[in-house]
């Protein structure tokens, strides 16, 4: 789907027409092509623009089409057909140009873009690498450091950075495709051969080996296992090595091994699953697209710590007037002075002057009465929450939507405690609030549709990936990390060390391991949990069996010794200080975990780093199968972007229940009935049903889970 037609000025123009972003597909490029054809042809064609329907140009490749065999004309020779025309071709970008539709352009002769249109070569976020030239062509117009950069991270740039960069001829502010087409008119006749980026050398600095070598060792740390970033600049090398055919060649190469590899269909996936969370649906039948939502433009934040400062900037990024309410003094004075700092520095970071909303403080309950939400971010404590919800009922309007920052209580509970329980729902968000993507939704029991889709659409506003869940101790991202913090426990308990549990873990892709992780967000937060639930604390008997299962003291008694993590400068590992933030072994750690053992009778083993892995994954893998069967999360897409959004999961991997399909949940199976005989006293061991079923149903591709367990499910079966 390309249109043809001839305007006055003999200007052909040549349209995508495939909403929303105008993909690539088969049938568009087929367009493109005779379109071009008509062009050659056709005498009474002077030249030529080419432009996107709806004022996008291009979103690139149709990436639904990489699941199958390839049809349809090939881009790469199509590109070089327009490259090759001997009368003028010029994109007119606006909207989007990227991957495969940024590559079109650089096929043409010239380019005018929209100030604000976004361009980009983001195919190394979905495993691949612009193989349609664009690593090729690119670093001949924008020279290598640039191209390096930009194809290496996938992301997007301005039309107006993209003018800086000389990627594109000339923006505006008004219409590109009007500009473009009076353009085009004026250049009838000039000689192209400048214009052919193929046939340019490419602009590099004197010392390519240099700067490709540093590149390459900033990329491969960045990248943590993934391939795509460090194919990119082995094709940016023969860019700036080899002739054009030569280079192109080396594209191609690279692509093929990228396009067949597991890390780029993950990667697609993540892309899709991230889509897909945003089409949420309730028990109920609510969906997001037969419930209407709330535009929310004021809003409160009480609590201003740690989380509830992040929140207030991000509701403040959104655009909203916020109230900021702390009743401690000093915290308030605090976030007084730090806040509008955050919010500068973010807004900053964000290309903004100034941020669009605006934050004001305050110590009284009163001043929130006439807000249109409000998110409550005090300390994890169901009394003082419980407390605060009844205050709120009565103070806000009664339309006011109330929402809890918890990261795992009950919402039910705090919805029963106030006149208005279908406005009540949870919004667990992640440290930094104004940060991190992830944001899950806890619907209530009987939190209203409309409540959950306006809370899903400030979400969405505030930049997150919403995900909206049920309400389940730890509801689904902690309730997952539980059993996983648990493996690593029992792991040192056996013999591990916690520097060689957080090794595997990092080689498989997290940017931290357990350890680590938790020594930087405070063994004290799951102590203090665990002595809510009456698992530790005065008159709790030190055994290694608590509440009927497994139990591992091991992290309580290093709060016990007041080794919180960074805050007091040791935990699992020592730092130079309070606070100190590079992680070091400490041998007091060896010393502690022998004189346990020895207390508890307990002989170290050497432990491999497969088993390692296994245990810590499955048993998270585990729980989140549990989660599906219990209807917590509707698929295992909203799993998988919980992970990957906040907890680290490496994105090429694609999620825990991603990996699981991977490795084969036969596999999975088998491994986790192996690890429960040996343990049966670790209850998340124990296989899930569900995951059963799949296996006893031949392992459906993960596409097909949802069907299953929705059939599941209707036949109670689950
Ligand atoms: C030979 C090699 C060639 C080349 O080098 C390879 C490539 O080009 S690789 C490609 C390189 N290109 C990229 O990596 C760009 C990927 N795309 C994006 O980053 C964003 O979608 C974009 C910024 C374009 C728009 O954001 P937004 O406005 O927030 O909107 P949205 O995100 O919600 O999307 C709306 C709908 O469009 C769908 N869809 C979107 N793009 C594609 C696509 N290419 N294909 C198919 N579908 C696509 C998307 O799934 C969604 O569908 P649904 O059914 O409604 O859920």
């Amino acid at each position: 789907m390309a249109t043809f037609s001839l305007l006055p000025g003999s200007v052909a123009l040549i349209t995508l027409t495939n909403p929303p972003v105008n993909a690539l597909s088969a049938a568009v490029r087929a367009g493109i092509v005779q379109a071009v054809q008509r062009s050659v042809e056709d005498p009474k064609v002077k030249s030529v623009v080419i432009c996107g329907q709806n004022g996008r140009f291009c979103g690139g490749a149709d990436i639904r089409e990489f699941a199958g065999p390839m049809s349809g004309p090939p881009l790469v020779p199509l590109i070089h057909a327009i490259e090759a025309l001997d009368k003028p071709v010029v994109a007119a970008i606006e909207g989007l140009a990227l991957g495969g539709g940024l590559e079109l352009a650089l096929g043409c002769h010239y380019r005018i873009a929209h100030t604000t249109a976004l361009l980009g070569l983001p195919e190394v976020t979905l495993g691949l690498l612009p193989a349609a030239g664009g690593t090729q062509r690119l670093p001949r117009l924008a020279g290598l450091p640039a191209a390096l950069d930009l194809i290496t991270t996938g992301r997007h740039i301005s039309g107006t950075e993209a003018l800086e960069l000389g990627i594109v001829d000339q923006v505006t502010d008004g219409s590109a495709l009007d500009i473009a087409l009076e353009f085009a008119k004026s250049i009838v006749g000039r000689p192209l051969n400048t214009r052919r980026l193929s046939t340019l050398p490419c602009r590099c600095p004197t010392d390519i080996d240099n700067l490709l070598d540093r590149f390459m060792v900033q990329v491969r740390q960045r990248a943590r296992g993934a391939l795509a970033p460090v194919a990119c600049v082995g094709a940016l090398r023969a860019a700036a090595t080899l002739p054009y055919a030569q280079g192109l060649r080396k594209e191609r190469e690279l692509m093929d091994t990228l396009f067949n590899s597991g890390q780029a269909r993950a990667l697609q996936y993540a892309f899709f699953s991230q889509r897909v969370v945003g089409k949420w649906t309730l028990p109920s039948g609510a969906r997001w697209d037969n419930t209407t939502s709330r535009t929310i433009s004021t809003a409160a934040v009480i609590g201003l710590g740690t989380m509830g400062r992040g929140i207030a900037v991000a509701l403040a990024l959104a655009g909203m007037s916020v109230v900021a309410v702390e009743t401690q003094e000093k915290q308030l004075s605090e976030a007084r002075q730090m806040v509008p700092a955050m919010l500068q520095r973010e807004a900053g970071r964000r290309g903004l002057d100034t941020a669009p909303g605006v934050i004001s403080f305050c110590s009284s309950l009163q001043d929130v009465s006439e807000v249109e939400l409000v998110i409550e971010a005090v300390f994890e404590d169901m009394a003082l929450k419980l407390q605060l919800f009844r205050q709120l009922s009565a103070v806000c309007k009664p339309d006011t939507l109330l929402c809890s920052n918890t990261s795992g209580l009950d919402i039910d509970q705090l919805a029963a405690a106030t006149q208005r329980p279908g406005l009540v729902v949870g919004m667990h968000f992640f440290a930094p609030a104004h940060i991190m993507k992830l944001l899950e939704v806890v619907c209530g029991t009987r939190s209203s549709p409309e409540t959950v889709a306006t809370v899903m659409q400030l979400g969405k506003r505030m930049g997150k990936v919403s995900v909206a869940v049920g309400n389940c101790p730890g509801f689904v991202g902690n309730r997952m990390l539980k059993p996983y913090t648990e493996q690593a426990n029992f792991l040192l308990e056996e013999g591990a060390m916690p520097e060689q549990v957080d090794k595997v873990l990092e080689e498989f892709g997290f940017p931290m391991g357990v350890f680590r992780m938790s020594d930087l967000s405070g063994l004290d937060v799951g102590w203090r949990i665990r002595k809510a639930a009456g698992l530790t604390g005065p008159g709790v008997e030190p055994t290694r069996t608590r509440q009927g299962r497994r139990y591992s003291p091991l992290p309580d008694q290093m709060c016990e010794a007041g080794r919180l993590g960074q805050k007091t400068g040791r935990g699992w590992y020592q730092y130079d200080g309070p606070g100190g933030r590079v992680a070091r072994s400490d041998p007091w750690v060896q010393t502690f975990l022998d004189a346990y053992r020895a207390r508890h009778n307990l002989a170290a083993r050497v432990i491999a780093a497969e088993e390692i892995l296994e245990r810590c994954l499955y048993s998270l893998i585990n729980e989140g199968f549990k989660i599906l069967q219990d209807g917590m999360a509707a698929g295992p897409e909203d799993i998988d972007a919980i992970y990957v959004f906040g907890y680290g999961w490496p994105r090429h991997r694609g999620g825990p229940m991603f990996h699981a399909g991977q490795v084969g949940l036969a596999r999975v199976l088998e491994k986790l009935e192996h690890y429960q005989q040996l343990h049966p006293d670790v209850a998340p061991m124990k296989p899930s049903m569900l995951l059963r079923r799949l296996v006893a149903a031949g392992s459906p591709p993960i596409q097909k889970w949802r069907e299953l367990i929705h059939r599941e499910r209707v036949h109670s079966q689950l």
